[in-house]
């Protein structure tokens, strides 16, 4: 943690920051004039390029001045230079300090963006972080996508951190015999089945990886695929064969996520007795282990217990190793234990996608603000996921409704926006994350601009009576610069 955010609430995580860092070496940069402040310093790519952006959440809007001190002391000052990663580098050289962007990007690396040179091109557009979903591919697939971050961070002075997202438990479809997607039509009759396929498989059936399945459901349900982007009513069951009839059509895609619906209700069955860390997902985690990843984001999160459960094993399997746990918010139960999920873990996702699924649509925006604001109290990091730009898999612009969409998330102070299928397998993977980012600029200036960013207040944090005193100093501190310059985010 940077000595300036201790300034500001030392008895506080700083609320921006992700714990860890991607491993990378140091180089260092020539020494440079930054614009603003007229200041000669030694800039040197670093793990800090989460800690930077926090610290412009911190500060008093309308004085270049001090917003220039506050960020040079809030990033990583080391013997000889400030630490900074070549992105922001850049940034800095091109528009000053109080340019730098603080929400993160995260990217979801596929078919599309796996390549060194695509990777390179999103790390160029402001991916800090690149996720890599265990529901895809196989290890030796990931792990080179790992290798050539790192490659990244390593040579060309980048700082992107890796995000290993498991699988999890939940109902899903198998692959679709090598297929990248099956369209479905309204009417089709299809068949969801445990039984193997050979090759060539049948036409229109799809594997579920659940046993029980077929046990499970009843004629009359509702199948929602990926979170209701394809919908087919169950007409008939034969053994384990459950044959189905589209409702909604659209793509499937491998792997996809089911979800039952009931009388409207969501369907429950043996299936919430899956555990939430399957088999198949502790080899991933001692896989994302062996490889060093920066975060591991646990799908389909029910209670803190889990969470606790696999702090204990990262910290038992990989002595002094900093992994953060991520807890994906996608279901009812996690919903149900909000706090003590979110307490236990080093940062939350609003995984909207499976999220839609399992509660209807129009309450997501209010799950979303919910997440978000206690993420924001309770001092964890949240990342905001799935559909931000959805329309840029197919067209290179987004509509208006994402845009707004992303300009809200930015709004509520969600650390971090995360693209999806947008980048993982979309056409323009590039344009999708220079919308987010010109978007997250914009809606940052416009907050520090127009003052009007989400208002907060936070529960008193400091334990100790010291801390309390700091605590009280910094919010003083706070209100004085608030008077002075109109707008502090008097929350750290
Ligand atoms: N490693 C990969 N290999 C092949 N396709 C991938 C890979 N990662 C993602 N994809 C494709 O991109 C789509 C969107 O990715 P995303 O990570 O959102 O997956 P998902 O299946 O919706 O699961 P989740 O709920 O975990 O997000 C996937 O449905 C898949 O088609
Ligand atoms: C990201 C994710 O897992 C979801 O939206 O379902
Ligand atoms: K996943
Ligand atoms: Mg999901």
């Amino acid at each position: 943690m940077s000595q300036s955010l201790q300034f500001i609430t030392p008895s506080r995580a700083p609320y921006f920051t992700l714990p860890k860092f991607p491993r990378r070496s140091c180089t260092r940069f020539p020494v440079i004039n930054l614009p603003n402040t007229k200041r000669s310093i030694t800039i040197t790519p670093s793990l800090s390029s989460f800690l930077h952006a926090t610290s412009s959440r911190s500060l008093p809007s309308g004085n270049s001045q001090t917003g220039a001190a506050g960020v040079v002391s809030a990033l990583s000052v080391g013997a000889t230079g400030i630490e900074v990663d070549a992105v922001t580098e850049a940034e800095l050289k091109e528009n000053g300090f109080r340019s730098t962007r603080r929400t993160k990007l995260i990217c979801t690396i596929g078919p599309a963006t796996c390549g060194f040179e695509q990777l390179e091109a999103l790390a160029v557009g402001g991916m800090n972080v690149a996720r890599i979903n265990m529901c895809h591919g196989s290890r030796e697939w990931h792990q080179t996508v790992i290798e050539r971050v790192r490659r990244l961070n390593d040579e060309k002075g980048f700082a992107v951190a890796i995000m290993m997202d498991t699988e999890g438990s939940e109902i899903h479809m198998g692959d679709l015999g090598g297929a990248a997607s099956a369209k479905t039509e309204d009417g089709e009759i299809w068949t969801f089945s445990v039984r193997a396929f050979g090759t060539p498989r049948p036409e229109r059936t799809i594997n579920v990886n659940y046993d029980g399945f077929a046990e499970d459901v009843k004629v009359g349900d509702e199948l929602l695929v990926d979170g209701g982007m394809v919908r087919f009513e169950v007409t008939e069951k034969i053994g384990p064969d459950v044959k189905c009839r589209c409702t909604d059509p659209g793509l499937l895609l491998p792997q996809a996520n089911l979800t039952l619906w009931r009388n409207g209700s969501l369907v429950s069955e043996r299936n919430a007795m899956l555990p939430t860390i399957s088999s198949k997902d502790w080899l991933d985690i001692d896989f994302g282990i062996a490889e060093g990843v920066d975060f591991i984001a646990i799908s389909f999160v029910k209670s803190a217990e889990v969470i606790n459960h696999l702090k204990s094993y990262i910290a038992a399997r990989a002595c002094g190793s900093e992994i953060a746990v991520i807890a994906k918010m996608e279901s009812v139960d996690s919903l149900k234990n909000l706090e003590e999920i979110i307490q236990a873990s080093d940062g939350a996702m609003v995984a909207r996608g499976d999220l839609g699924a399992q509660i209807p649509l129009e309450q997501v925006p209010s799950a979303q603000q919910k997440i978000v604001q206690l993420c924001r109290q309770l001092n964890k990091p949240v990342i905001v996921a799935s559909q931000l730009l959805e329309s840029m898999i197919e067209y290179p612009t987004p509509t208006r409704a994402e845009v707004a969409d992303v300009s809200e998330a930015v709004r509520q102070r969600a650390d971090a926006l995360m693209l999806s299928g947008e980048s993982a397998m979309g056409q323009y993977p590039e344009k999708a994350l220079a919308v987010l980012r010109s978007v997250s600029v914009r809606i940052e200036k416009w907050w520090r601009e127009e003052k009007c960013h989400e208002a907060m207040e936070l529960p008193d944090v400091g334990t100790l009576f010291a801390d309390s005193i700091s605590e009280e100093i910094c919010n003083s501190a706070a209100k004085i610069g608030k008077s002075a310059f109109g707008s502090v985010s008097l929350s750290h």
